[in-house]
């Protein structure tokens, strides 16, 4: 059995998760942690799941890594800064291990592995993230990764960046440039959690969309994390070295 503690446990996924690791027969939900609660209980868990706020993240990451429990971590709002801070913790902490990745759903992982493949074969790349309105990021730390794996590829092709004429228009009408592709975020009650990857080429375009109907798309993945994230040493970016994908 894997003791399993959930950071922000009464949250949207936080009590999607604890309900996942209550039902999973080789886990033990050792504590459920949410705001105002002590994270003493969390101290005998193996492993720490994290889906709280990136304001929160960080100072449960360096408690969890402190007090020797790998961690799970969803929550969004990573830059290549924090990860590198992230990495300095675990590497005076050795033998505690962490995997972050800004989407546990499997055919998001699978969508942002086709968009790397397909981003140097198309002129243009521009992604539209689509996400429930209590979101507090944008764009989605998806949206992120899918526009920097994209545009890393597209470099190492030696393709440029995409065609763009405008020289006039409102404030983010052209959505936010993440490492030169353009990202739009729409925020809209009735949606959970959905991103297109449009591409465009001569004469066709190709677009790749993913839909989570439901949180309990990412219980399995992060089910994944938790099981193996101990015999992943230091850290780990994204599922996909999980999935077997890298
Ligand atoms: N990687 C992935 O696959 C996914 C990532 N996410 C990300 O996970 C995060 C959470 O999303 P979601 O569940 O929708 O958000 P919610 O706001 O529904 O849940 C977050 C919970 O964490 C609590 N919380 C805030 N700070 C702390 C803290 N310091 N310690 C413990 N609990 C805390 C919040 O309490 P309060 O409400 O009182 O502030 C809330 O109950 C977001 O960053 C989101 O983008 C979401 C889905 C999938
Ligand atoms: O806040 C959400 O809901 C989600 N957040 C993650 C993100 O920012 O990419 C993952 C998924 O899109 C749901």
């Amino acid at each position: 059995m894997i003791k399993v503690g959930v950071l922000g446990a009464r949250g949207r996924v936080g009590a999607e998760l604890c309900r996942a690791v209550e039902a999973a027969e080789d886990l033990e939900l050792v504590a459920a942690v949410d705001v105002g609660d002590s994270r003493e209980p969390l101290s005998s868990a193996q492993v720490a799941i994290d889906f709280t706020h990136p304001d929160a993240v960080m100072d449960n990451l360096r408690w969890c890594v402190e007090h020797g429990v790998h961690t799970v971590v969803g929550t969004t709002g990573f830059d290549a800064q924090k990860l590198e801070t992230v990495r300095g913790w675990l590497a005076a902490h050795s033998g505690v291990n962490s995997l972050i990745a800004p989407n546990f759903a499997v055919g998001a992982v699978l969508m942002m592995h086709f968009a790397q493949k397909a981003a140097p074969f198309f002129d243009s790349v521009e992604i539209v993230e689509l996400h429930h309105p209590n979101k507090a990021d944008a764009p989605s730390g998806t949206a992120r990764r899918t526009a920097e794996l994209a545009n890393a590829a597209r470099e190492k092709a030696g393709v440029g960046r995409s065609p763009d004429a405008t020289t006039t228009g409102l404030d983010g009408a052209r959505g936010a440039d993440v490492d030169g592709v353009r990202v739009h975020a729409v925020r809209l009650a009735g949606l959970i959690a959905h991103q297109e990857v449009l591409l465009g080429g001569h004469g066709e375009t190709l677009t790749i969309r993913h839909d989570s109907l439901s949180r309990e798309s990412f219980s399995p993945g992060v089910l994944l994390g938790v099981r193996r994230v101990g015999e992943l040493p230091g850290l780990t970016v994204g599922l996909e070295s999980l999935l077997g994908l890298d």
